[in-house]
């Protein structure tokens, strides 16, 4: 019953169960791609995301004079160098996606190569500095029109000294701009979080043969370096294993497993969550000594009661917080979340797009200026919800149509292919 743009969900009310593989990993997709490509030689990558925001990376890389071909999920990346790449005749365009935008301006930063990066209306407002200041101070060279320093931006690549950053923010993607950009610095560059935030980038660059080393909230890299073409393997997201971890902890009767699914510690918080709140778990974790940790998680539907989230399980949810903004509606009491006002400066503000569209179903949810306030267990019924384009919002209006009396409408629900291509087809498969 979808039509794709403006989808209407008639899906029927009731329980998920099933067992589930869910597309690879958005964060550790698009470095499988930037890596492979910095690194001289083949690199194979399998379990790659095929969603609009990796494809954005692998068109980037390409036009930068990589040679990256597609198989469903199997990538092969065959590249002369970082050093031989060559200036683009075109803007590189990141599309929708904060994550290849950002690691592109540190990667390009200290790269021979001159280019434009844009994205769309979405991306374009989004804020750069966070990048752009501290990769000025390494000695970068930005251009832009805006004001604001926001994209379209041109980066000239020149010679980059390193830094010592103490992150204002805990942002993974500001984190792995630095840490790109000093990889090719000279001298030894530090980045100190106040708050661990995914951990992709120090993982996979290890992979690739890097001399990186973390201690405490403190990642060391050196300048000057190579990398090696290797092998990557993506585990399942669970940012988008998220969206129907939520609905199986709510909807009684449901029991979903999911098979292959990201583990790293630095991305769980939804797992811990869903416990606190009283979900059913059950998690066997794989081993993995290099790269990723992953394994099978089974969630069951429990009476859920409201909890506080905040302070260092922020970063480690961060995407998740539309779905759990919906959990929060079904759970018994008042659920604060808080410390999240990087929220604001997602793909929308997603604090009051979250907050205008559940309360349009009848929820109990009010904004704060770092998070919201919901107050359940409350009832939902069917009405017409915007995505604003954000592919977050759009997998959290179909959920809640699990659950609401009367159908849910949700316009412009094409942009949850961003991260998560064939959702439909899950979100049916679960509930035969
Ligand atoms: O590094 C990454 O892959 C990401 C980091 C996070 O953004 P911030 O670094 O802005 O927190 C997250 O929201 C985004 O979906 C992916
Ligand atoms: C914020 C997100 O991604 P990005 O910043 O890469 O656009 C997301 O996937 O929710």
């Amino acid at each position: 019953m979808e039509k794709i743009g403006g989808i209407t969900c008639s899906i029927e009310k009731g329980p998920l169960q099933g067992v589930l593989q869910v597309p690879g990993d958005k964060s550790i997709s698009h470095r499988s791609v930037m890596f492979g490509a910095i690194a001289e030689g083949t690199s194979k990558i399998s379990g790659f995301l095929a969603g609009e925001d990796c494809l954005s990376t692998i068109r980037i890389f390409s036009q930068l004079g990589v040679d990256i071909q597609r198989n469903g999920t199997d990538v092969i990346v065959t590249s002369p160098g970082i050093a031989s790449w060559e200036n683009p005749d075109v803007a590189l365009d990141a599309g929708n996606s904060g994550t290849t935008a950002r690691l592109l301006l540190g990667i390009l930063a200290g790269s021979p190569v001159t280019a434009e990066i844009t994205g769309d209306r979405y991306l374009c407002k989004r804020p750069m500095r966070r990048v752009t200041d501290p990769l000025s101070e390494m000695g970068a060279s930005f251009t832009t029109d805006n004001e604001d320093g926001t994209l379209p931006l041109t980066v000239k690549g020149t010679k980059l000294s390193s830094i010592l950053y103490k992150m204002p923010i805990a942002s993974a993607q500001v984190k792995s701009a630095i840490l790109l950009a000093g990889f090719s610095a000279e001298g030894t560059t530090v980045v100190t979080e106040k708050t661990t935030s995914r951990d992709h980038t120090e993982r996979m660059l290890q992979q690739f043969g890097a001399d990186i080393e973390s201690y405490g909230n403190s990642v060391t890299i050196r300048g000057g370096q190579n990398l090696h073409a290797t092998d990557v393997t993506v585990p399942g997201d669970i940012s988008s294993a998220a969206f129907f971890m939520c609905a199986a902890a709510m909807i009684d009767g449901s029991s979903v497993t999911f098979e292959n699914v990201g583990l790293n510690p630095t991305r769980t918080g939804i797992i811990d969550v869903l416990k606190e709140m009283g979900a059913r778990l059950s998690i066997e974790k794989k081993s993995s000594d290099k790269g990723e940790p992953f394994g099978e998680v089974t969630v069951e539907a429990n009476k859920l009661h409201a909890m506080e989230i905040g302070g260092d399980l922020i970063p480690r949810l961060i995407d998740e917080l539309p779905v759990i903004a919906l959990l929060a509606t079904q759970a018994e009491g008042t659920t604060i979340i808080k410390d999240a006002e990087e929220l604001r400066v997602k793909e929308t503000d997603r604090i009051e797009a979250v907050c205008t569209e559940l309360k349009k179903l009848g929820a109990a949810i009010e904004s704060t200026h770092d998070g919201m306030r919901i107050t359940g267990p409350t009832p939902l019924k069917g009405a017409m919800l915007s995505s604003y384009g954000d592919h977050r919002l759009g997998m959290m209006a179909a959920i809640a149509s699990l659950i609401t009396e009367g159908a849910v409408e949700i316009e412009d629900a094409g942009c949850i292919d961003v991260s998560y291509p064939g959702f439909f087809d899950h979100l049916h498969s679960l509930k035969q």
